[in-house]
């Protein structure tokens, strides 16, 4: 493999020295750029891109072509599992994801087959290598999966929902069924991002989108407990370097310690904490992602960088931070807008590193 010729993600996320703060943009191979646009058509849609190997590979480099990342993600989707798992993935225009079949009772989950990553995820592994390859060591990859409860809030509800009704009654109603089937989902999940790791993934990123929607006890139980199974069963080594595990739980912050012990190295945090205050509270057990507003993108370039260097001094001086939006960015953001962002991160916060 070549070696790594810009490694400071990969050292932040080690809490390692680096000379300025990394970023990177969640979904950042997207539909606010044009050429994702033109290259999405090419491929007819949205899934026929992501089973495209050189045009998913395509749509992974568009972002780092414009702007100086410091990293680059897998593009992919999170339902690819559910998908796999026989559910009948589709996307109607302006409706989100949805499933033709839904997991609702004790049979349906007991029916659930189980997938093998590297044959009935090939597709997947093949970007992985692929994108790997002509990256070429520029930066590193990332590879991700949703978490086990994020996952089967889609399987239950066939889709994006507004109140998770069906999932929480089979999870307060039937806790037993429930965890079944994200013991099963956790399993996949495993399989799924170590099957990343051997195909080049460096790090890892595990979106919990929907974690925070559940009260205190019952995020422990359905989703922070699967993470944890994750985190014990990935592969933490390959190529001689650790391969670190970022854990992303949208509205989070008020569980970071716990979070922080399940042995993962970052931690995502979306807008809505204090990044200087989560700093205070992990101290230096793990290194911290984000979280500026993606909205924060639709104001005047100055003002996007006046948010940085806040975000900046609020995380203070020294390692650990990686810079990143607290939640994806959306399509109808100027891509000029999301430049001065990057800019603004990598103009302002070498003076953060000196030591
Ligand atoms: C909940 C979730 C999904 N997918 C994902 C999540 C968790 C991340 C989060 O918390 O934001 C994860 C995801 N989806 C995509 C990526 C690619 C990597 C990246 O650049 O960050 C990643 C990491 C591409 C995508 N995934 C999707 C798109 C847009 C599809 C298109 O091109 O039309 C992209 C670029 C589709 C998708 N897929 C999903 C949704 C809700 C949508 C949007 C549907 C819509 O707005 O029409 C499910």
């Amino acid at each position: 493999m070549t070696e790594l010729k810009n490694d400071r993600f990969l050292r932040a996320l080690m809490r390692q020295p680096v000379d300025r703060t990394p970023v990177w943009m969640m979904r950042q191979a997207g539909r606010y750029l044009p050429e994702y646009r033109a290259t999405r058509a090419q491929a007819g849609d949205f899934l026929s891109l992501c089973k495209n190997t050189p045009l998913a590979c395509e749509v992974t480099l568009q972002p780092l072509e414009r702007y100086p990342l410091d990293a680059a993600i897998l593009f992919s989707d999170i339902l690819t599992i559910p998908d796999a798992l026989g559910l009948g993935l589709y996307f109607e225009t302006g409706e989100g994801p949805k499933f033709r079949k839904v997991i609702r009772t004790e049979a349906d989950v007991d029916a659930l087959p189980n997938i093998k990553a590297e044959s009935d995820l090939d597709y997947v592994m093949n970007a992985v290598s692929t994108i790997r390859r002509e990256l070429n060591g520029r930066v590193p990859l990332i590879g991700f999966s949703g978490s086990p409860w994020t996952l089967a809030t889609y399987m239950v509800e066939g889709g994006s929902s507004k109140d998770f009704r069906e999932t929480k009654k089979l999870a307060y109603g039937q806790p037993e069924v429930m965890h079944r089937l994200l013991d099963h989902l956790a399993d996949s999940v495993i399989d799924y991002l170590n099957g990343q790791i051997k195909a080049g993934a460096q790090a890892v990123q595990i979106f919990d989108t929907w974690g925070g929607v559940l009260s205190g006890w019952a995020y422990e139980e359905f989703s922070l407990r699967y993470m944890k199974k994750i985190v014990d069963g990935l592969i933490r080594e390959n190529e001689g370097r650790r391969v670190p595990v970022i854990l992303f739980t949208k509205n989070g912050g008020q569980w970071l310690e716990s979070i922080a012990d399940t042995g993962c190295d970052a931690v995502g945090l979306d807008w809505t904490t204090d990044i200087g205050n989560a700093r205070a509270r992990v101290g230096d057990r793990v290194a911290l992602q984000g979280n500026m507003d993606p909205t924060m993108l639709y104001a005047p370039k100055q003002r996007i960088r006046e948010e940085v260097e806040d975000i900046l001094s609020r995380y203070g001086q020294g390692t650990g931070h990686i810079f990143n939006l607290g939640h994806g960015i959306t399509p109808e953001v100027d891509p000029e807008h999301a430049g001065a962002f990057i800019e603004a991160v990598v103009e302002l916060s070498a003076k953060y590193h000196q030591q």
